[in-house]
């Protein structure tokens, strides 16, 4: 798949999944489970503040009664109730409301009913950025603080199940830093480098992963050739392994605000996707984010 009108496509033919939305108070979000629900991508179980979506419901033209709706207002006890509902197999997939991030991951955490698997959740987000012949993906911009080693390789092998499930069949997966070089005295260089010896050892599987690269020889074959770069993922990366989440996160948010672009992103490794997307992110993003959801579900 190259753009997400093919994400929404496959989404259609796969849905209507059951979306359980944690605090459901958000313009954005009534909008796109709305737009969701009409192109029959997904249904949805409202939780959170429901007077006040009540208000932006009918300020949207939007019919409540085609929703189930559970009145809790306290953002935490909203947040563990819609991963409860997935947990209980009432709903296929989380949502990201009008919540902090911390929130909804601390409830998908949660040892009773949340969502946990033994393996590290972590966020895949996936970008189309006008004059880029492939989507790029970006991990992880959303749950893990300063990742070390073995906590990278498996960031990496959860976005390649996404990458994957949008047909990339071998993704090339570029550990980007702040340079293309070792230097030990930069530690996400070095483990950039193990990341890549990893793979060819085949301890990472079903992609190929190259490190440390900065961003622009990552990217662009252009710049990897300037440099002199040669490596098969050279200039030609699919997903961006960030060193930390403040590298990830600032890149995540420099392209929605600085380029011509369309997102969604997922939190992978749990039972079941969590959709999550930033508070700030427009109403397509977060349908991209649902259509993306219910196609990990559909793997799931
Ligand atoms: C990109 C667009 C959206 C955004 O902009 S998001 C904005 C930035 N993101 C954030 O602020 C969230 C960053 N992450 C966090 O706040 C925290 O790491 C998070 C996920 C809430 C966990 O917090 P805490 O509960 O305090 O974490 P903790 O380290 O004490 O761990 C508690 C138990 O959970 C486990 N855990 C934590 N992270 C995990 C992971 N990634 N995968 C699997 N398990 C994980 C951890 O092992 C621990 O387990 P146990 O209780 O020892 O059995």
């Amino acid at each position: 798949m190259r753009n997400f009108q093919e994400v929404i496509k496959f989404a259609r033919e796969r849905g209507p999944k059951t979306i359980s939305v944690a605090c459901c108070q958000d313009r954005e979000v009534l909008m796109a489970v709305e737009m969701a629900r009409k192109e029959e991508i997904a249904n949805a179980i409202l939780i959170g503040d429901i007077e006040k979506t009540r208000e932006i419901a009918k300020d949207l033209g939007i019919d409540l009664n085609n929703y189930e709706l559970v009145d809790i207002k306290d953002l935490s006890e909203a947040s563990l109730k819609a991963v409860e509902l997935v947990s209980q197999k009432k709903a296929d997939m989380v949502m990201k409301g009008l919540v902090d991030t911390s929130i909804i991951l601390k409830a998908v955490l949660n040892k009773e009913v949340g969502l946990r698997t033994g393996n590290v959740l972590s966020h895949v987000a996936v970008f189309d950025v006008e004059g880029y012949d492939r989507l790029f993906f970006i991990t992880d911009a959303a749950m893990n603080l300063a990742p070390d080693l073995n906590t990278k390789k498996q960031i990496i092998e959860n976005s390649c199940v996404v990458a994957h499930a949008l047909d990339i069949e071998t993704p090339k997966v570029a550990a980007i830093c702040a340079k293309e070089k070792v230097n030990p005295k930069m530690k996400d260089t070095v483990e950039a480098k193990e990341l890549e010896e990893m793979c060819e050892r085949g301890e990472i599987k079903g992609c190929l992963v190259g490190g440390p690269f900065a961003l622009d020889n990552a990217v662009s074959l252009e710049a990897a050739k300037h440099k002199g770069i040669d490596h098969p993922v050279a200039g030609k990366a699919d997903i961006l392994l960030a060193p930390d989440i403040e590298a990830g996160n600032i890149l995540y948010k420099s392209l929605v605000f600085f380029s011509k672009t369309k997102n969604a992103g997922v939190i992978v490794g749990a039972k079941a996707p969590v959709i999550l997307t930033s508070r700030a992110d427009n109403e397509e993003t977060k349908l991209n984010s649902i259509a993306l959801g219910v196609l990990m579900a559909a793997k799931a």
